[in-house]
């Protein structure tokens, strides 16, 4: 090995080992319990492990030290907290406590432009001010309706979709979606936003660099999110071709004899089952695990544990929609649990916010809740209404729908989904 290497890997471990110690030294007592570590050793061992191990290993150390728990990776304290009550606790009891992101590493400081980026934005007047301008001018309803109208942002997801499902559609249809230049209509309308925008603080312009940066993110946090969704839902509608045909029913109550092709927006309202599909598709396989990383400014105590300000807390999404306590048989697909009648008796109300009482949390929860939870849902409604209204979606013989996971930027099929389609 060359020595500069060893050298740098000899600083680095040494390095490690301080904060680690120093870390400890300063929040043990206090920490919740957990599995016995050794700096450094435990770090690799941990490392060396894929994410979904890493999940399932969380899972065993919950069940025996309970649902808040440090987690040994990385030189700073990360505590896990896997109960919906505890999440409850933080994100919206103490939202304004909960709502920091853990400091960025040096190299994402480069990828992101130093937080000129929402998600990792300290929370602070930088975040409010990007926040706001993208709910207030992007997001707000009455624009979401209107993307809604013009299907420019279906295009683009329709793209995705035909990424995922491969060749299943026919050439003219491809074209067609192709054709809509969506994505830079929307890019024109957000640079513009940013380019009026003030940095509190430094009372300056946003540069072209963070612009990109702003805009990349909006493209990348939409995109892969809701694709993977509709590619889990539709997994579960060819698995379960009862489901696709009560979806079909209710359609057909509202659409009529066939004759209109496409479910518009204000056909969605009317159409509760298929709201009951995307909301247990949210439930039973949300597209990311583990909320982005939150942090708390000062040190805060949780359920008499101490939350260290130099750490990062990570809340387990999936496993609180997993829930028993709550779910029935939750690992089954089960839209019926959101209609009348069902474990969520009136699923109109059903609230993704939590405000009273956590029960899932697809999107987050608190102050970091996505802003995009009122599109990402119009969209995913919308899709599926389509899907299935337009096209029959039925498994290959002998090649049945496999739900394994893996986990790439979001939670994927292992296997993808493979299908016959053909036109209603
Ligand atoms: C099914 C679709 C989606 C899901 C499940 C989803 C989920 C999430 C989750 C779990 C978070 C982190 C919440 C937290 O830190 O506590 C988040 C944050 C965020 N999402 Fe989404 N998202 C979706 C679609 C979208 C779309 C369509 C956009 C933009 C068009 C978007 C933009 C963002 C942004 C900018 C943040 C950072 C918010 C902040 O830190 O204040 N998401 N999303």
């Amino acid at each position: 090995m060359e020595i500069w290497l060893l050298l740098v890997i000899i600083s680095l471990s040494i390095y490690f080992l301080i904060i680690t110690i120093f870390n400890k030294f300063q929040s043990s007592t206090k920490l919740p319990p957990g599995p016995p570590s050794i700096p450094i050793l435990t770090n690799f061992l941990w490392l060396r492990r894929s994410p979904l191990q890493i999940e399932s290993l969380l899972r065993s150390f919950i069940a025996k030290y309970g649902p808040i728990l440090p987690l040994p990776i990385g030189p700073s304290p990360a505590i896990v907290i896997a109960e919906r009550s505890i999440a409850h606790k933080a994100l919206l009891q103490n939202a304004a406590l909960f709502a920091d992101r853990p400091t960025a590493l040096a190299m994402s400081n480069i990828i992101s432009t130093h937080h000129y980026n929402l998600a990792s934005a300290p929370y602070g007047p930088l975040w409010r001010l990007l926040r706001r301008n993208l709910t207030s001018q992007i997001l707000h309803p009455s624009r979401v309706k209107s993307y809604a109208r013009s299907r420019k942002w279906y295009a683009m997801i329709y793209l995705l979709v035909i990424m995922c499902f491969g060749d299943k559609f026919d050439e003219t249809q491809i074209k067609e979606i192709e054709n809509v230049e969506q994505e830079e209509e929307f890019v024109v309308l957000y640079v513009d936003t940013l380019l009026d925008l003030e940095l509190p603080d430094e009372k300056r312009k946003l540069t072209d660099d963070e612009i990109v940066t702003l805009c990349s993110e909006f493209l990348n946090a939409g995109t892969d999110t809701t694709s993977t969704t509709l590619q889990w839902i539709m997994a579960n509608l060819v698995k379960y071709p009862e489901i696709q045909n009560k979806l079909f029913v209710e359609m057909k109550g509202v659409m009529g004899d066939g004759s209109r092709e496409e479910v518009k927006e204000e056909d969605l309202g009317k159409l509760p089952y298929s709201k009951a599909v995307v909301l247990e598709g949210l439930r039973r396989h949300p597209p990311v695990h583990f909320v982005v990383p939150h942090a708390v400014k000062e040190d805060t105590e949780l359920e008499n544990y101490v939350i260290p300000r130099n750490g990062s807390v990570h809340f387990m999404v999936a496993e609180m929609g997993w829930d028993s306590k709550v779910w029935e048989d939750p690992m089954e697909f089960k839209p019926e649990r959101f209609m009348k009648g069902g474990e969520e008796e009136e699923m109109a109300g059903f609230d993704l916010t939590g405000s009273k009482e956590i029960k899932m949390m697809p999107f987050g929860v608190g102050r970091r809740i996505c802003p995009a939870i009122g599109l990402a849902m119009l969209h995913l409604e919308y899709f599926i209404a389509n899907l299935v209204w337009r096209f029959q979606w039925k498994a290959v013989d002998g090649d049945a729908v496999d739900l394994a996971e893996k986990i790439e930027f979001t939670v994927l099929m292992k296997r993808p989904l493979k299908f016959l389609v053909s036109i209603c």
